[in-house]
């Protein structure tokens, strides 16, 4: 029996999941498994039942990665499970920024005991007029699942978008039409662009991405739209450029107080992928992630350890799983023992990732507790599985 826990609510589809094999548990403590979304975990500790995460999701900066891989947690999120849900946003976002829709909405509801409704508001109309998006520049920063979806719906609806991704994967640059013009530098995007959105993981290297120097390079009067994390843009920066008009709008998904009731500032409570459709399909993915790893060993979009797939464990079979430390001679020692038992490897596969690696091995024998405790004590082992 697994037990899994919730730390955000996770769409049901999701859990129906998990199989009579599986229980919901509401001690974090017990849990081999934990669902998240955004839920901030870096001050939580981690009890040494718990095998995997999964974030529902995309971004993964409210999980200490690193922490979790010493502890031989695997952590996994969805990748493109709620792009589209993203992506729907920003575009209305841009036509938020455009048009004042949301100050013309806010002037009915003002007056909506005026008799006279209809006929005022053809007074009043004028001070809500706007600009259309197409033909005007887009620069999308990111061309990852959400960036590739936002840059080819605006191309379709005629806007002349530029991309800037310099670690952009192959899969991506497949999807990206071909009408999007190829930005070598971001400076290039900051420069031309009307409109500017930022897709790309909060990590060391982007955070305040977007700071006074970059703002200074931008046109007069652009919208910056950041439905990817608050910290890649500089908040006291972007207020200043609110407040000068160099930045005619910022719209962002991540509602923090310095920002809030800015002028200028359109502030939307963190709800990208709030729709049934990105809820549902990340639930399905993390369970499903989460299930292959649980009972086969097989990892598939972690963000901390190598994916690495054997296929479904043979009932009749045990598979070896180790997490450890990527350092030279760690598979000698493995199959070393193995060997001093006498036991046929029938198949083995290894990977790694940066500072850490994965085995699976499957054996047809049974394996002991007592070489199971060798196989954990070696120096640079970080978690051994027997899956039966
Ligand atoms: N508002 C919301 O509800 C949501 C927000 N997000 C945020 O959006 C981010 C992006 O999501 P996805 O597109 O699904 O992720 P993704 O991993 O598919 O794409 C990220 C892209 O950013 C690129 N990148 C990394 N560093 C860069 C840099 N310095 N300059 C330019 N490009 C760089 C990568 O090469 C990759 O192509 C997530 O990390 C998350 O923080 C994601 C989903 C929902
Ligand atoms: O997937 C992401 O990165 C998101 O920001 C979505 O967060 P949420 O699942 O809505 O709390």
């Amino acid at each position: 029996m697994y037990n899994y826990h919730c730390l955000n609510p996770i769409a049901q589809i999701g859990l129906d999941i998990f199989n009579e094999a599986y229980q919901k548990t509401d001690a974090v403590d017990n849990a081999d498994a934990i669902l998240v979304r955004s839920a901030a975990m870096h001050d939580m500790e981690f009890s040494t039942s718990l095998k995997a995460i999964a974030r529902a999701g995309a971004g993964v900066n409210n999980i200490p990665l690193d922490k979790c891989a010493e502890k031989g947690i695997v952590v996994f999120n969805t990748p493109g499970a709620n792009a589209n849900g993203v992506k729907e946003l920003v575009i209305a976002g841009m036509l938020l920024a455009s048009r004042d829709v949301i100050g013309g909405i806010d002037w009915v509801k003002e007056h909506e005991a005026d008799a006279d409704l209809a006929k005022a508001a053809e007074k009043a109309k004028k001070a809500f007029a706007g600009t259309e998006i197409q033909g005007k520049k887009l620069g999308v920063i990111g061309l990852g699942a959400i960036g590739v979806l936002v840059a080819n719906a605006a191309v379709h609806l005629g806007m002349d978008v530029y991309g800037y991704d310099p670690y952009v994967s192959v899969d991506s640059a497949w999807k990206l039409s071909r009408n999007i013009h190829h930005a070598k530098t971001v400076d290039e995007i900051y420069k031309e662009c009307d409109y500017i959105t930022i897709h790309v993981p909060a990590l060391d290297s982007t955070k305040g991405m977007i700071n006074r120097d970059a703002i200074q390079l931008m046109k007069e009067n652009v919208v910056v739209l950041n439905f990817a994390r608050d910290v890649l843009v500089d908040t006291g920066a972007m207020v200043e450029a609110l407040e000068e008009g160099k930045v005619r709008r910022y719209v962002t998904d991540f509602p923090i107080p310095e920002i809030a009731g800015v002028k200028g500032a359109i502030v939307i409570p963190h709800l990208g992928a709030s729709t049934e459709e990105s809820e549902d399909n990340c639930a399905v993915m993390a369970a499903k992630e989460l299930r292959d790893y649980l009972e086969n060993g097989n990892i598939t979009h972690s963000v901390n350890y190598p994916d690495c797939n054997m296929g479904t464990k043979e009932e009749s079979g045990h598979r070896i799983t180790i997490l450890h430390k990527n350092i030279p001679n760690m598979l000698g020692q493995f199959t070393a023992l193995l060997a001093q038992e006498n036991m046929n490897i029938s198949q083995m596969t290894n990977k790694s990732r940066k500072e850490y690696a994965y085995v699976m091995i499957d054996v047809e024998a049974e394996v002991t507790q007592e070489l199971e405790e060798k196989l954990n004590v070696i120096e640079g082992v970080l978690k051994v599985r027997v899956i039966k």
